[in-house]
């Protein structure tokens, strides 16, 4: 069977949590927001037509299976639009695990089970060879969401390839906050691949790297779907991201907020419940129709009072603290940890009435302490596809070009979704 469209980039962007990380695993809300710092997954022809190729560049990771090993036999009916269940298929998992060994980094061990967990998912026996090459502008296992941008990647390309959802037509400007079926399969099977990736993720991430813009996100009990509520006069706020260039990994970090919940079920069941009324209070804030100063001061007090009941969590770092260390000491504004924390990066909610020499100040001491500073914005679009629709845009879409990236820039310069005409679900 020919492949559809072959070759086409999928993109998702990256989040940044603004309020409820950790608590939104335990079906409190939380608002996050999409970054326009983005991941970038090419699907190509493979020369050997009997292979899987995985190039995996930012993870130093190139790998092949060969297709006809794969464990077919446990794939549920190819002739039906597969459905996303509760848990992961364990018969399924075991079957994928099988072609997993060998493989030592736990970075390429779960970007190659995420991958041929849903590629088993949603792909059929019959589809010719092809090559799975990412790029991504966003930092790895640090707080942005990478592991859902790229989870949303492979969805969407494989909801494709699958022939299950139609191409987008969506312009940029014709986004609208209505939900396509097709974004709600995407977000589902992204939420699987979070599932391999990182265990028992709240779902928020891949909510957000699909739909895009700004939500207020909560999980419900098992059989009910969660509620995904956007927040279309997000205000824009004046922000700065930090990265520590401390690496952790999400799964470890929620792990041991696990653990503590059982230790502590009451304790730690009121600082859940503090997360989710200082949530539900920032919420009302920013919706106000005049995000006047006396909100924007309520709602620094309030990323301060999040920073802190994460630091009981256990799960800051010195790092952290130390860009809290800084930005107090400047008295710019207040800041907190963003994402699954244990290094990664935090966000600085900044005073309007900063002089820029003062952020200048503060991102040179960053600097010298190896942080990054990344000016970035907040609300972008979610899933797009770019396809080959004529020639120079057929080649810029080859392997050797997406591994030869040097940086985020050229990234964004040759491919990226304010460069070309992407369309979106
Ligand atoms: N560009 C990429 N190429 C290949 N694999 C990637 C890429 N980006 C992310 N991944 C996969 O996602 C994993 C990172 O997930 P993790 O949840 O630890 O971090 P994160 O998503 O960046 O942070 P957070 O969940 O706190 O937002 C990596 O281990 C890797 O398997
Ligand atoms: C730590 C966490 O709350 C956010 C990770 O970006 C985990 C999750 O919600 O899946």
């Amino acid at each position: 069977m020919a492949s559809p469209a072959v070759p086409f980039v999928t993109s998702a962007p990256g989040k940044v949590i603004l309020f409820g990380e950790h608590s939104a695993v335990y079906n409190k809300p939380a608002i996050a927001a999409a970054l326009s710092l983005r991941t970038y997954l090419l699907v190509t022809k493979n020369p050997d037509p009997s292979l899987i190729s995985l190039e995996f560049k930012d993870i130093g990771f190139s790998h092949s299976w060969k297709k006809a090993d794969l464990p077919w036999h446990l794939k549920q009916d190819a002739n039906h639009k597969p459905t996303p269940s509760e848990e992961l298929d364990p018969e399924l998992v075991d079957g994928v695990s099988k072609h997993l060994t060998g493989l030592k980094d736990p970075l390429q061990y779960s970007a190659a089970y995420a991958f041929l967990f849903l590629y088993m998912s949603m792909c059929s026996k019959g589809l010719e060879g092809l090559v799975f090459t990412v790029r991504s502008t966003l930092p790895i296992g640090a707080g942005l969401g990478s592991s859902a941008s790229i989870s949303v990647c492979l969805a969407s390309a494989f909801a494709i390839l699958g022939k299950h959802i139609q191409n987008p037509s969506l312009k940029e400007s014709d986004i609208t906050a209505e939900d396509s079926e097709d974004c709600k399969f995407i977000d589902a099977w992204s939420f699987m691949g979070e599932k391999c990736l990182h265990g028992n993720p709240s779902g928020i991430d891949n909510a957000v790297a699909t739909h895009g813009g700004a939500v207020m996100f909560q999980r419900k009990e098992s059989s009910v779907p969660s509620v995904r509520t956007s927040m279309r006069n997000f205000p824009s706020l004046k922000l700065l991201l930090t990265n520590t260039k401390v690496p952790r990994r999400t799964a470890t970090l929620v792990g041991n907020v696990s653990s503590l919940v059982s230790d502590y079920p009451v304790t730690l069941g009121s600082i859940l419940d503090a997360m989710e009324s200082l949530t539900r209070e920032a919420y009302n804030l920013m919706l106000r129709p005049f995000f006047d100063e006396s909100a924007k001061s309520k709602l620094r007090e309030l990323v301060r009072i999040n920073h802190g009941l994460l630091v009981a969590l256990g799960v800051s770092h010195p790092s952290l603290e130390k860009i809290k260390q800084f930005s107090d000491e400047l008295a710019v504004g207040e800041t907190k940890l963003t994402g699954a924390g244990g290094g990664g990066c935090a966000i600085t909610l900044l005073k309007d009435s900063v002089e820029h020499s003062k952020i200048a100040k503060l991102v040179e001491m960053f600097e010298e302490a190896n942080f990054e500073c990344y000016e970035t914005m907040l609300g972008g679009k979610g899933v797009g596809m770019l396809v080959a629709n004529d020639a120079a845009i057929k080649e810029l879409l080859t392997v050797e070009n997406f591994i030869q990236f040097k940086n985020r820039k050229e990234i964004e310069d040759t491919i990226g979704t304010s460069t070309l005409e992407w369309r979106y679900w």
